[in-house]
């Protein structure tokens, strides 16, 4: 299905459809559902609506634990010499989040445009936690950024939602700001449950959480079934689960913060879905695996966002 145009003609057409919807709102206090959504799910828009143009993109790269001393560097090399069509200072926001032992040369030597995150973190304070890191290392080491809850720990090292929302409360209380993930695996989506799965990963981290904490997180959406697999969620699929967490955090945070929070979707994005996927109005971004390891493919993706704009 066709895209539905740039997001800076979609502001527009956003921005007046809103003025009119927004201001009709102010007086009744009441948010109104759009229809034409997929079955049973709807977006609705507040008198806050106009902030939802706002929101700055974001591109982040997860490398996992790929790389070594030499293809770090050449990584780091291929990304600060890259040409960039979009400005990191408004537009688009770029993180690159390398395994531990690289922190310290990634933070010095990449480009200072991009921000750089931990792939985890310890939630207490620095002491006898043999094998950890603590929260305060990572700010010692001038690291903003911690991607938590990604699927690949819950399932092999067995984080439940219960410890990502209490790392990210930690995280935050540490001055660090997260890249939280949530998504369902290949069953759940298969059976119809994925938005029951969704609701039961983002109860935790929303109760852990007061609204201003909100400003610290974007939540990532990443479909199991589409990480590394190649088998990239389709745009309508990312979407229709994108609008679904903003409804969730409207109706269980608050309208601020589902007008203001960053979703990403991740699982198989590359240089050529990139595009297509930003489009959608509820996809603020991408957390990207495979692709962030190639300096060239990474660099596409984080142009690809003039589309979205
Ligand atoms: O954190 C990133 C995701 O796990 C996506 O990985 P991928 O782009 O290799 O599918």
């Amino acid at each position: 299905m066709a895209s539905r145009g740039s997001r800076s003609a979609r502001s527009g057409r956003v921005l007046l459809g809103a003025a009119v919807v927004a201001s009709a709102l102010l007086m009744l206090q009441t948010p109104v559902d759009f229809v034409g959504m997929s079955a049973g799910d709807s977006r609705r828009v507040s008198r806050t609506a106009l902030m939802a143009a706002k929101r700055r993109f974001f591109i982040g790269g997860n490398w996992k634990a790929n790389g070594s001393p030499a293809s770090v560097k050449q990584l780091i090399e291929e990304l600060n010499s890259a040409k960039l069509e979009v400005d990191t200072s408004k537009d688009v926001e770029v993180v690159c989040s390398p395994p531990f032992v690289y922190l310290s040369q990634v933070k010095s030597d990449l480009r200072k445009d991009y921000a750089v995150a931990a792939q985890n973190m310890w939630d207490k304070a620095p002491g006898a936690w043999t094998g950890e890191t603590p929260a305060a290392m990572l700010k010692d080491m001038s690291i903003d950024w911690v991607v938590l809850g990604h699927s690949e720990r819950r399932e092999s090292c067995g984080e439940t939602s219960e410890v990502v929302a209490s790392k990210t409360k930690f995280a935050i209380e540490s001055g660090l700001s997260t890249i939280t993930c949530i998504g369902e695996k290949l069953e759940e989506r298969e059976s119809g449950k994925t938005f029951e799965l969704l609701d039961l990963q983002m109860k935790p981290i929303a109760a852990a959480l007061n609204e201003e904490d909100w400003d610290k997180v974007v939540l990532a959406y990443e479909p199991v079934w589409a990480i590394g697999t190649g088998k990239v969620a389709t745009p309508e699929q990312a979407e229709e689960t994108h609008a679904f967490l903003r409804k969730w955090l409207a109706d269980n945070v608050s309208q601020k913060v589902s007008d203001s929070v960053r979703i990403l979707y991740g699982g198989s994005v590359n240089n050529k879905n990139s595009e297509e996927l930003g489009t959608k109005p509820n996809i603020d971004g991408f957390l990207v695996g495979g692709a962030s390891l190639k300096g060239g493919a990474f660099t596409t993706i984080i142009n690809s966002a003039k589309a979205a704009m």
